[in-house]
C-alpha cells in the first residue's frame, strides 16, 4: 500500500529527524524523504520544528504501520511526559495509507 508519513521535531531538530530517518530507512525499504523544512510551532509556544514528509510501499496493515511508527518514536526516547512540556524529540505520524487519510498534516 503507499504510504505517506510526517516527521516532527522541536528538540536537538537536525540529529533527530536524521535519527528517525535512518531508523525508518532500516524498517521500511525505498522509503524516500522530502527536504526537511523549518516552520513555526502549531497549537504549541516551543522551538520550531523541523518538518519532512515521508514516502513508501508497504504490505504491512494500516495498523502495523503505526504500531511500527510508535516503536520507533519510542526507541528515540518520545514520551508522553516530554510532550506536556512542549518538547517533541519525534513526533511520527501516519497522513496517508493508500486512498485513506489517516492524519491532516496541520503544517502543510
Ligand atoms: N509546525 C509544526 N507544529 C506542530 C507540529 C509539527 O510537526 N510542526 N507537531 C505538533 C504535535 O506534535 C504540534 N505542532
Amino acid at each position: 500500500m503507499k504510504t505517506i508519513i510526517a516527521l516532527g521535531s522541536n528538540s536537538n531538530q537536525e540529529e533527530n529527524i536524521f535519527k528517525a530517518q535512518t531508523l525508518l530507512k532500516q524498517r521500511f525499504e525505498g522509503v524516500k524523504f522530502s527536504d526537511a523544512q523549518w516552520t513555526e510551532p502549531i497549537g504549541i509556544k516551543s522551538d520550531k520544528f523541523l518538518n519532512c514528509i515521508g514516502t513508501f510501499d508497504t504490505k504491512l496493515s494500516l495498523t502495523q504501520v503505526i504500531q511500527c511508527l510508535k516503536e520507533i518514536e519510542q526507541t528515540m526516547g518520545d514520551s508522553h511526559e516530554n510532550h506536556q512540556v512542549g518538547k517533541v524529540l519525534i513526533d511520527i505520524d501516519l497522513a496517508q495509507y493508500g486512498e485513506k487519510i489517516v492524519k491532516k498534516i496541520i503544517w502543510l
